[in-house]
C-alpha cells in the first residue's frame, strides 16, 4: 500500500471527526493551563512550591482508576506527565541536573518524571548533579540507584550520607543497550567505548560477538557514542535516543545480557527550597543506618519494622569505610512517616541506631 492509494471516504469521515476532537482537547487543554497558570498566582503569593510530586501521582493514579478505555491504563501517566509539565512550566520553569551528556539514559529518566517541559542542565558525574543542585543552580537532581542487573551505583549512594539534598522521587527505566558505530558493520572494529556499568551490562554479549575487541571504560555511554562519532574504529554502547543524537548506526540491537534490564533513579532537591512530599496513599521511604558490629544489633534494627509491620522493600549494605567491618544500611520502607505504623516503627528505629537519616519520602513510581 502507498499513500497515493485512495482514501476510503468512511477513513476521511473519521479523520474529519478526530481533527474536530484535537481542537476540542486543546481549548481543554489551554483552560487546563489557565487553571494552574491562576494556582502558580497564589502559590507565588503564598510563596510556596510549584512542584507537588504528591498531587501529581494522585491526578495520574485517579485518572488511572476512572479510565474506561480503549486507552490503555499504561499510557494515561506518560500524556498526563506530559500535560502537567506543560502546565507546571507557566508557572514556573524546573531546572533539572543530570549526569549528561544528551542522549543519556539519567537525560531519558530526566524527562520521563519531569515531562520535556523542563530546563535541562547536563553534568559531568553523579558528584557535579549533587554538586549544582545543593548551590541552587538546579532546582532538581537526577541520579542512577540501582541496577536490576548490576546492583547499586555506589557513588550515589556514598554522595547521599553527606548531602544535605533529600530524595522527593524516584523513576525507573529499561535500559536497552545499543552498539553504535559510525558505519554500519563490525569489521575493523578496535575498541568499545562505554561506562562501566553499561560494558559490564553486555559482557556476554561483548564476549561472544567481539571476543578480541578493546573493551575501554569512559565516563559516560554518551562519552563512548560521542568518541564513536568522531573515530570510525570506535564504537559506543547507549540508547536509541544517543545513536539518533550522535548521527550513528545501530550495529547491535539490545545487546544487554538481560532482557529485562531496569535502572533506578533517585530525585533530589534541597530541604530549603522544597518542603518534603505530603502523604500521597502510595509512598515509599528511604533511610540510611547504621548500628555498632554487636550481636544481635541487626536484628534490635529490624524488631521495630516487624513490630508495627511496616515492609522492607529494599535492603542494600555499603561498607562504613572505618576499617572496622561496619557498614551503612540503606533502607526503604513502604508508607509514608504520617502513616502511623511507619511513624511509629521509625521513631522506635532510631534508638537503636548509631546513625540514622531519612534520605526521602515520595510517591511511588506511577509508570
Ligand atoms: C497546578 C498545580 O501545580 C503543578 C502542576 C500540576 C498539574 O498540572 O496538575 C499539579 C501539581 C503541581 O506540580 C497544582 O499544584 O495544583
Amino acid at each position: 500500500m502507498t499513500d497515493t492509494a485512495p482514501t476510503a471516504p468512511e477513513l476521511l469521515a473519521l479523520r474529519h471527526q478526530i481533527d474536530a476532537l484535537d481542537r476540542d482537547l486543546l481549548a481543554l487543554l489551554n483552560r487546563r493551563a489557565s487553571l494552574a497558570q491562576a494556582v502558580g498566582e497564589i502559590k507565588k503569593k503564598e510563596g510556596s512550591v510549584v512542584f507537588r510530586p504528591e498531587r501529581e501521582a494522585q491526578v495520574i493514579d485517579g485518572l488511572k482508576q476512572v479510565n474506561a478505555g480503549p486507552l490503555r491504563s499504561e499510557s494515561v501517566a506518560p500524556i498526563w506527565r506530559e500535560i502537567m509539565s506543560a502546565c507546571r512550566s507557566l508557572e514556573t520553569p524546573t531546572r533539572v541536573a543530570y549526569m549528561g551528556p544528551a542522549g543519556t539514559f539519567s537525560e531519558e529518566a530526566a524527562l520521563g518524571y519531569f515531562g520535556a517541559s523542563i530546563v535541562r542542565m547536563p553534568c559531568a558525574n553523579a558528584d557535579e548533579v549533587f554538586h549544582v543542585t545543593t548551590s541552587g543552580a538546579a532546582d532538581f537532581g537526577v541520579v542512577p540507584v540501582e541496577n536490576s542487573n548490576e546492583g547499586v551505583v555506589t557513588r550515589s549512594l556514598d554522595l547521599f550520607l553527606t548531602t544535605p539534598l533529600f530524595i522527593i522521587g524516584e523513576t525507573s527505566l529499561m535500559v536497552r543497550q545499543n552498539l553504535l558505530r559510525s558505519i554500519d558493520s563490525l569489521e575493523g572494529l578496535e575498541a568499545v567505548c562505554a561506562h562501566p556499568q553499561a560494558l559490564a551490562q553486555c559482557h556476554g554479549w561483548l564476549s561472544n560477538h567481539l571476543p578480541h575487541v578493546e573493551r575501554r571504560p569512559v565516563s559516560s555511554n554518551a562519552e563512548g557514542a560521542r568518541l564513536a562519532s568522531t573515530n570510525p574504529a570506535l564504537a559506543g554502547i547507549a540508547s536509541e535516543r544517543a545513536a539518533s543524537e550522535y548521527g550513528l548506526h545501530v550495529v547491535g540491537r539490545a545487546i544487554q545480557d538481560d532482557p529485562h534490564n531496569r535502572t533506578r533513579f533517585a530525585v533530589l532537591t534541597h530541604p530549603d527550597r522544597h518542603p518534603r512530599p505530603g502523604r500521597s496513599g502510595h509512598d515509599c521511604t528511604s533511610l540510611v543506618v547504621s548500628v555498632v558490629n554487636r550481636p544481635g544489633a541487626m536484628h534490635d534494627m529490624l524488631v521495630p519494622l516487624k513490630r508495627h509491620g511496616v515492609s522492607m522493600t529494599r535492603f542494600e549494605s555499603r561498607p562504613a569505610r572505618s576499617g572496622q567491618w561496619e557498614y551503612y544500611f540503606y533502607i526503604d520502607l513502604q508508607g509514608h512517616p504520617e502513616d502511623p505504623p511507619v511513624g511509629t516503627a521509625l521513631a522506635e528505629l532510631r534508638t537503636v541506631c548509631d546513625f540514622f537519616k531519612v534520605l526521602g519520602t515520595y510517591p511511588l513510581d506511577t509508570h
